[in-house]
């Protein structure tokens, strides 16, 4: 059953379309990659699915449920968060801080604002859970500002597991990071329940390959190419898109 579909997408910036009849469907459970050139719409894309950009034409939904055109926030209340490209961090707070934000801001409704969080036992213990389960517990009390690049990347992934959410979209999660914190981080995306859908935008290619159940090829803002990981890695159109030369025929896995 597909949990996440988007189809017939468009969008345009000032006449400029980035995106074009633009169809994908995740599986629940699947570990869908998005690859595609630098500018080929991966990024918009996602924009587009979480509602950070409306779109000009197409639907997306997520169980079933249409959410765009609706405010922001339906995205999150429908169980769906991400990642960006740049970090979203609060730098000067620590580690844990950061944490009790994201657990606080998902579900304000279950926290007193005004209870300190060292008050808040219920918070204080499923920080703890998050932080020892995704290994972040020994640098808690760590300013975020003072981490390496990798290990804020990697702390970014930890908030957007906070809302608890049904489909997660990770937007190029080991750009940047050393081939360790590489291997880590990977380590942390196969590691993830089945529970939790996965979208994600790669261009590591050992990543993709090392976590893909699917690989949906975008190239100048169209689905060149959707299919299993074997398809796509013999597939010599997609070779080409990355690697230049060879002439491009459209196909659909
Ligand atoms: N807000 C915007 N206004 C105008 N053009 C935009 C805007 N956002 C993106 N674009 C353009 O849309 C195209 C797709 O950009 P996008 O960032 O989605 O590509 P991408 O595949 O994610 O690239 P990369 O791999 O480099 O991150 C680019 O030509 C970009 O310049």
């Amino acid at each position: 059953m597909s949990l996440l579909k988007v189809e017939h997408l468009h969008k345009s910036f000032k006449g400029l379309q980035v995106l074009k009849d633009v169809s994908l469907e995740v599986k629940q459970g699947e570990r869908h990659v998005i690859i595609g050139p630098n500018g080929a719409g991966k990024t918009t894309l996602f924009n587009c699915i979480t509602g950070t950009l409306p779109i000009n034409q197409g639907t997306v939904t997520v169980n079933g449920k249409q959410i765009n055109g609706l405010p922001g926030y339906t995205a999150v209340r429908v169980g769906m968060s991400r990642t960006f490209q740049k970090n979203n961090l609060f730098g000067a707070l620590t580690v844990e801080e950061n944490v009790h934000l994201a657990i606080t801001a998902c579900q304000p409704y279950r926290f007193n604002f005004y209870k300190p969080f060292y008050k808040n036992t219920q918070l204080l213990e499923e920080t703890e859970e998050l932080l020892k389960e995704w290994e972040l517990w020994e640098r808690r009390t760590r300013i975020v500002n003072e981490l390496s690049y990798g290990e804020q990347r990697l702390l970014e992934v930890l908030l957007a597991l906070a809302s608890k959410p049904k489909v997660l979209l990770l937007d190029e999660p080991t750009s940047g990071m050393s081939p360790a914190e590489t291997i880590q981080t990977t380590k942390l995306i196969q590691r993830m329940p089945r529970s939790i859908t996965l979208l994600v935008i790669e261009h590591d290619m050992e990543v993709v390959f090392s976590i893909a159940d699917r690989i949906t090829v975008l190239h100048h803002g169209e689905v060149f190419l959707s299919g299993a990981p074997e398809q796509i890695k013999g597939d010599e159109n997609v070779k080409a898109i990355y690697f230049g030369g060879g002439t491009l025929q459209h196909a659909q896995g």
